[in-house]
């Protein structure tokens, strides 16, 4: 039987799976987490992918090997056959996602050279985001500058994004090209996304995985005159900022851990640190809400999904409080059952219909290899 292998090399995780070339069923699945945190004994992506291979052990039939990439610039705006040209590619976009394409381009190294006579395919996550209109994509800075970079809004977790929408209106019953849907993508990197018939019309994170809600180890949102303004202050450089937004920020840098987990059980103890990281956590989110609803011109659906949307019935509930006059609603019982399926955790015959969908960004690279590939 052959099947794809899909490798999800995230910034704090490894996750890959094989699946059937034809059905696209899961045959093994794995997930490497908190790489390089303090206490894992798992040091770097290299140690964690060496570890997925040999699990997956020798005399499978590969058919394609899929590996999700985070930046594609304007290079890239869908499945793409790796050969060395991209890789160098993937590499040169590296400074506008630190914490990812180094990461993605390990797990490619790895699986290349593990799995030589099979082609490998980049599935980006700024490709579903390349409907953006301009007016959504464009900074207000010198148009020429801005155009000799590539400096515009790219967006990302594209794959999800794309994958989730999609399941909401199978979860719906309703045609794609009707509705109008929010995707609350939270997990360790967070972003939110309008989608508005299967098209994406806007999305928080910009030119590169840093802008918008507030995350793991990344600030989100941020004027960029505090950025100059510590700059002056401290005397720190490029560097030292970058460091500091997108790997001492966020939930680590407002209380001590990046994890939500720990924050919340801060938060319980009546931290006063963790609780504030909660609310600003929340504040952040319901500032986009609004405004892709507003972008939107209403709203059918808005789904939560990765880490924290899957998981936490807490979370879910406390972000969308006080949103009713927009016709979001939470049933309390739906919200808290425990389930890893689809489902729906608005109240029958709510305006807006509030989901639940694990999101499969491995499946979506699958189905996106093999649509390349054959
Ligand atoms: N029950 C939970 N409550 C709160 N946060 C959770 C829970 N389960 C997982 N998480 C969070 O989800 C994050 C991982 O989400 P995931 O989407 O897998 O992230 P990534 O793909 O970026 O590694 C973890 O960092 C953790 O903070
Ligand atoms: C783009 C991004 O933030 O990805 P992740 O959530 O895997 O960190
Ligand atoms: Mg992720």
């Amino acid at each position: 039987m052959s099947t794809v292998f899909v490798v999800n090399s995230g910034s704090s995780s490894i996750k890959y799976q094989l699946l059937d070339h034809e059905t696209g069923e899961r045959q093994a699945s794995g997930l490497i987490e908190r790489i390089g945190e303090p206490g894992s004994f798992i040091a770097d992506h290299t140690e964690g992918m060496q570890l997925v291979l040999e699990e997956l052990g020798s005399g499978r039939e590969i058919a394609a090997v899929g590996h999700r990439v985070v930046h594609g610039g304007s290079a890239f705006d869908g499945p793409t056959l790796i050969d060395d040209g991209v890789e160098a590619e993937i590499d040169r976009l590296a400074s506008l996602a630190p914490l990812h394409n180094p990461a993605n381009l390990l797990g490619i190294r790895a699986a290349r050279a593990a799995l030589p006579g099979v082609p490998h395919v980049a599935v980006f996550d700024t490709a579903f985001h390349q409907t953006l209109p301009p007016a959504a994509y464009t900074y207000a800075i010198d148009t020429e500058l801005a155009a000799r970079y590539d400096v515009r809004r790219y967006g990302f977790h594209g794959t999800s994004h794309k994958y989730v929408s999609e399941q909401a209106a199978v979860l719906l019953g309703r045609p794609l090209s009707e509705l109008r849907t929010i995707v609350l993508h939270l997990g360790n990197g967070a972003s939110i996304t309008a989608v508005s018939g299967g098209r994406s019309i806007d999305t928080s994170m910009g030119l590169t995985p840093l802008e918008g809600l507030v995350m793991g180890t990344r600030s989100g949102d941020i004027d960029p005159g505090a950025i100059f303004h510590i700059a002056r202050q401290t005397g720190m450089g490029v560097d030292d900022l970058d460091r500091l937004l997108n790997r001492e920020s966020g939930l680590l840098g407002m209380t001590g851990s990046r994890d939500m987990r720990d924050v919340q059980d801060a938060a319980l103890r009546s931290d006063a640190a963790a609780e504030l990281a909660l609310q600003v956590w929340r504040h952040r989110i319901r500032h986009y809400i609004g405004a892709y609803y507003a972008e939107l011109g209403g709203l059918d659906a808005l789904v939560f999904t990765a880490g924290i949307g899957e998981n936490n019935a807490l979370l879910r509930r406390r972000a969308l409080r006080g949103l009713e006059h927009l016709g979001i609603r939470v049933d309390d019982d739906r919200n808290e059952l425990q389930s890893g399926e689809a489902r729906l955790i608005s109240p029958e015959g709510a305006p807006v219909s509030v989901m639940v969908i694990p999101t499969n960004e491995e499946l979506e690279i699958a189905r996106q290899a093999i649509s390349l590939v054959g």
